[in-house]
């Protein structure tokens, strides 16, 4: 088993939602860029974005102009989502972003709900993760919290997962919790095991937060988009973003 002392989780704020209201008007506002210089002012370690086919809600557009602001955020993240046979490594390409997570949503898919699948996955995903790296580009794959998955995300060249937590999630008000938090844990640790990092997302929220950090070994990275914008509606996204810190922070305090 491999251990490491346990990093600090690091917040990178996914900024879809706030390009979902932008473009019910052709008004330019909320800006994105503006959302995303508030949040890493306020202690975001990174921001994320996942610039669908259909832009539904990151555009092209987007993603040059936050390329342009993360390079003035040089300790700052830039993690691009999407689906690297889809329109994904063209933006890699042109902004060559700290991280690519590479997720195998089909263009019409009403949000991500599944990760990669090994073998079948892996021969048409490493010449892609061969391509992000030789870019200098960290490669992070979109996983469900399987253990027996982790070695082959390994193999084909991933430097991390990231695990797909909308089970636990959905789980955290229920019976299911304490069972769905060892799953997660087992995931991490098989990950660890394998010489991964490990990343998590989907459907994480201020109340669920901590005991996930706290229960997960290695977590590096939570990349939360939705509930941290809906708290940004009410908070603004400064005071959101040092609420979402400060259940990080409770998360590590809870660590074994
Ligand atoms: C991969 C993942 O779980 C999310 O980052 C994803 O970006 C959500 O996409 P929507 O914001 O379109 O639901
Ligand atoms: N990879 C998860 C992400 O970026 C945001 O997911 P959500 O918090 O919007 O569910």
């Amino acid at each position: 088993m491999t251990t490491q002392t346990s990093p600090r989780t690091a917040l990178s704020v996914n900024v879809n939602k706030v390009a979902l209201v932008r473009n019910t008007r052709h008004l330019g506002i909320p800006s994105v860029t503006r959302a995303s210089q508030l949040c890493l002012e306020a202690g975001a370690q990174g921001i994320t974005i996942h610039p669908r086919p259909d832009e539904r809600h990151i555009r092209a557009s987007d993603v040059y102009e936050l390329a342009e602001l993360l390079k003035r955020w040089p300790d700052a993240e830039f993690n691009i989502e999407g689906n690297p046979t889809q329109n994904l490594m063209e933006f890699i390409r042109r902004t060559r972003p700290n991280q690519a997570t590479f997720v195998p949503d089909s263009e019409d898919q009403f949000t991500s709900d599944h990760g990669w699948t090994f073998p079948q996955d892996a021969e048409r995903l490493k010449p892609l993760i061969d391509e992000c790296r030789s870019l200098g580009v960290r490669v992070s794959l979109f996983m469900d919290a399987i253990p027996g998955q982790m070695a082959a995300a390994k193999a084909v060249g991933a430097d991390r997962v990231e695990l797909y937590t909308e089970p636990y999630a959905a789980s955290w008000a229920t019976a299911d919790k304490e069972t769905q938090l060892e799953i997660y844990a087992a995931a991490a640790q098989a990950a660890l095991d394998a010489g991964l990092g490990v990343n998590a997302g989907h459907d994480l929220n201020r109340d669920n937060l901590p005991d996930f950090v706290a229960r997960v070994p290695g977590l590096l990275e939570v990349s939360i988009g939705h509930a941290l914008i809906a708290d940004a509606l009410e908070l603004g996204y400064a005071e959101a973003v040092r609420a979402y810190q400060r259940s990080i922070d409770a998360g590590m305090a809870g660590k074994r």
